[in-house]
């Protein structure tokens, strides 16, 4: 059974894979606990075939670290179930945060193969954060970039999160339905969610509303006499025969009295249907009554029932939104990409493979957005390293990773580095936005974005290029590698 006495002293500091406090242990005892490295989160392919995918999960990781500690409970757990000595269980009790971590910042658009978070700092406290780290982000970004896709299709219509009752559990909801909001919805079904972040919270009534009453008629006059605001749900019984009829009748009965937002339908061939219900409601003088939708809905459904001329005005989206459904994961790693050598030099580090998608580059770096002055649209990403600086650059080579013949040389352009301070030696520096401002950040960046990559459907792929520098110390440092490994073996 789950037990509630640990339950109080509990934090997520254990809301990690046990081979990371293994690795720590090592380290601990070889005595390179402290070394300072260098990690950064990336992902190898944008989800869904989407474009470009919307950064989302700072504001759970700031928390996160800031009660980074080992509680009594923990350090207890841990002697109790592992083979670790005392002096290492001393060493966590006494752990720190030390870490300085840049981050993009949320709503920011992001794209494969460029580093989004990076963590500095103590090896050892590097490897223990990456579980939960890679966890949030993995999660937060996909559902955030889902959001933006369903955005995209909505067009002006809103959008109303749905996803609670089938989300993974509980936290997924909760930081499920604040990314939708990021790439995004307008509103929340979820009440803990709009008191926690400020969300607005809306919806409508159930079918078990009209089931408990018995007949539609008593259903909705009870909820207008209960509620001013009133969407009355219309297809328990038959949408166009008995429900958009009953909702009439209430409305005018009820004048005044209410204000008279709509009907929801959830069933039945949407466009069609919704094509009678808009005239029905017209014809009643209803014109600026709204027609909401919900039933299984996502980005294709949505744009194809456009297509079709459907008369929806507001889009309910629950199980395919905050379930990912087409595709669950992001694929987010967490590689080691610089760490100190014995003379307390920084040294470039790189994961070799046999896939060239899985070889990573090396060094610790910045991002910069490219923009051109003249359209303030994106030209493309420039990943550099820290210490490289294009802001007065009169021009800037830009040439694809794999395939370098793809190249151009941009000018009149302003270079925006992307990875801001969050964490300095685990002091927190960032002034983060609210939550409305972030929204706000990413409808501003996605106009940014040429419509080529923000199609839904087979998108441009937009330049994620490295500087001259980074690009001759990967090749430089496989080279190294493959001719080490050719000579002595894997040793
Ligand atoms: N005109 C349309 N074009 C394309 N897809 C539609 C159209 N109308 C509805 N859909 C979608 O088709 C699917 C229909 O699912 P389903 O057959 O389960 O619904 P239903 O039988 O009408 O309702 P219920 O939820 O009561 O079973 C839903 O995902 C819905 O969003
Ligand atoms: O379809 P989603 O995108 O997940 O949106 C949320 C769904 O939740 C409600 O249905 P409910 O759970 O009562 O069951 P239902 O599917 O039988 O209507 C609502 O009527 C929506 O259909
Ligand atoms: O308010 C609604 O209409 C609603 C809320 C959650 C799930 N489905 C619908």
């Amino acid at each position: 059974m789950f037990n509630r006495q640990i339950d109080e002293d509990d934090s997520l500091i254990l809301h990690t894979d046990l081979y990371e406090i293994n690795m720590m242990y090592t380290y601990f005892k070889k005595g390179i606990s402290e070394k300072k490295a260098v990690f950064e989160v990336f992902y190898r392919q944008e989800p869904f075939g989407n474009g470009f995918a919307v950064f989302a999960g700072l504001e759970h990781i700031v928390q996160y670290l800031q009660d980074l500690r080992f509680r009594n409970s923990d350090l207890e757990f841990l002697r109790e179930t592992q083979d670790y000595d005392d002096d290492f269980i001393d060493y966590l009790k006494n752990l720190k945060l030390k870490l300085t971590v840049r981050s993009m910042e949320e709503g920011q658009l992001v794209f494969a193969n460029e580093p989004i978070v990076q963590i500095e700092g103590p090896l050892a406290q590097c490897q223990l954060v990456e579980t939960a780290v890679l966890n949030i982000v993995n999660f937060q970004t996909l559902l955030a970039t889902k959001a933006a896709r369903i955005k995209l299709a909505v067009g002006n219509d809103g959008i109303m999160e749905f996803g609670t009752r089938r989300a993974q559990e509980t936290d997924a909801a909760l930081w499920g339905t604040r990314a939708a909001y990021i790439g995004g919805f307008d509103a929340t079904s979820n009440v803990r969610a709009s008191k926690l972040f400020g969300i607005p919270a809306s919806g409508t009534h159930a079918h078990a509303l009209v089931q408990a009453f018995g007949n539609e008629y008593e259903a909705f006059k009870a909820y207008a006499e209960t509620h001013k605001d009133c969407v009355f749900l219309v297809d328990t019984y038959d949408t166009v025969r008995s429900g958009v009829p009953t909702a009439i009748k209430v409305a005018k009965e009820m004048g005044d009295k209410i204000n008279f937002l709509g009907v929801r339908i959830d069933s039945g061939d949407m466009a069609y249907i919704s094509k009678q219900v808009r005239k029905q409601l017209d014809d009643a003088g209803f014109k600026d009554a709204k027609i909401f939708a919900s039933n299984d809905l996502d980005e294709k459904t949505i744009t194809n029932l456009k297509m079709q001329g459907a008369k929806i005005d507001v889009w309910g989206i629950g199980t395919k939104f905050i379930t990912a459904f087409d595709q669950p994961a992001l694929g987010a790693v967490y590689k080691l990409v610089a760490i100190e050598n014995e003379n307390g030099e920084w040294q470039d580090s790189l994961k070799i493979s046999s896939n060239a998608i899985k070889i990573s580059t090396p060094g610790k770096k910045q991002v910069w957005r490219i923009c051109a002055n003249h359209d303030r649209k994106n030209e493309g990403d420039w990943i550099a390293r820290d210490t490289e600086d294009p802001t007065n650059f009169k021009a800037l080579f830009m040439f694809h990773q794999q395939y370098t013949y793809i190249n151009k040389v941009v000018t009149d352009f302003t270079a925006i580095p992307l990875l801001k301070p969050i964490f300095v030696e685990g002091k927190y520096v960032d002034h983060p936005r609210s939550l409305a401002e972030t929204k706000e950040f990413c409808a501003k960046n996605l106009d940014a974005l040429w419509d080529e990559y923000k199609r839904s459907l087979n998108p441009q792929e937009y330049p994620v290029d490295l500087s001259q520098d980074l690009y001759e110390s990967k090749i430089d440092l496989i080279n190294e590698i493959r001719t080490k490994i050719r000579n002595r073996g894997l040793h």
